[in-house]
């Protein structure tokens, strides 16, 4: 049998498969040349990959493109061995297409109940705000998050270009958005250093920290999140492809572990990166030297510090001890 797995952060947009981005552009009459060439997204740094993220993203015009992408994700994901994913989602790449926010969410909540019905892995959606966007857009979106109304969106997270601003320009998005009952994590800590991931935890008090990997460089930083139960969403292949670090060896997962922050394993935008969940859980073996004991603990850790009611979480915790 597949072990069980479990992801926390994937962008549903940076899920897209290459295929299927090309048969959107077809359909809409999009030019993808600059983005896409032999079956393979083009970009190479990560100024680069935002660009080229935020050109697949516009590809999507219709409910049904954005209900397929999360269906067939989900279960792709499920085939793997996955019973839970957390999806991030940016209903505004909707309002590019000429969708409303609420279409956005109605078609990936629809992707996710078909997956589910299908395969019974469990979903549930945490809504973006994009930081080079600026402070407002962020705002926006913690407004939407938490006035939407659709149950399976339980978090709120700021994505995007982590060298723009300061944290402290966002503190209100967040503010909003936890005053409005939902979890919350921040990207901090993949491009740029500790400072960044010790704002987040100062300006932001979050319930996790996307990557968060860059601490390392900090030993007080480290034992902080020891100490306070930090989740960290940890993306290997993701950083080592936007050349965080220039190889799986010199990757820090093993010394965070180490020092006893809580981890978890996670795709990010799986073939932007040449990943998958289950790939990411193989590099944690045969790159990183994990046992498959210590990847289960981190399946462990993604449930405990998962988004969900805790009787789902009972449910999930259930399963994984099978
Ligand atoms: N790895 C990443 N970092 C920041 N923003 C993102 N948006 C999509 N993927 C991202
Ligand atoms: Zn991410």
């Amino acid at each position: 049998m597949t072990t069980p797995k479990a992801e926390l952060h994937c962008h549903i947009e940076g899920a897209t498969p290459p295929a299927l981005a090309a048969r959107l552009a077809t359909k809409y009459g999009i030019d993808l040349s600059a983005w896409l060439r032999d079956g393979r997204y083009v970009w190479h740094d990560f100024s680069s990959f935002i660009a080229c993220y935020a050109a697949i993203a516009n590809v999507f015009r219709a409910e049904e493109d954005f209900a397929d992408l999360a269906e067939t994700y989900l279960g792709e994901l499920a085939a793997d061995g996955a019973i839970y994913s957390e999806l991030f989602v940016s209903p505004e790449q909707g309002l590019a297409a000429g969708l409303s926010r609420d279409a956005y969410m109605r078609a990936i909540t629809a992707g996710i109940e078909a997956a589910k019905a299908k395969t019974g892995i469990e979903c549930r959606m945490v809504m973006i705000g994009e930081r080079h966007m600026g402070p407002e857009q962020v705002e926006g979106a913690a407004r939407y998050a938490v006035s939407c109304g659709f149950p399976l969106l339980t978090g709120f997270n700021m994505a995007g270009d982590e060298r723009m601003g300061r944290v402290a320009d966002y503190a209100r998005a967040f503010d909003i958005a936890r005053d409005g009952g939902l979890k919350l994590t921040i990207h901090a800590g993949e491009v740029c250093g500790p400072g960044s991931v010790r704002d987040a935890l100062d300006e932001v008090r979050p319930d996790r920290i996307g990557h968060g990997v860059r601490a390392v460089e900090d030993p007080e930083l480290v034992r902080r999140l020891a100490d306070e139960g930090v989740v960290l969403e940890v993306c290997p292949g993701s950083n080592v492809a936007l050349s965080v670090y220039p190889d799986f060896r010199a990757h820090p997962l093993r010394r965070l572990v180490d020092a006893g922050v809580r981890v978890t394993l996670n795709s990010d935008d799986p073939p932007f990166f040449g990943t998958s969940l289950a790939r990411e859980y193989e590099i944690a073996e045969s790159e990183l030297g994990f046992s498959p004991e210590e990847t289960a603990r981190m399946t462990e850790t993604a449930i405990a510090a998962a988004f969900v009611d805790e009787e789902t979480r009972a449910r999930l915790f259930a399963r994984l001890r099978g």
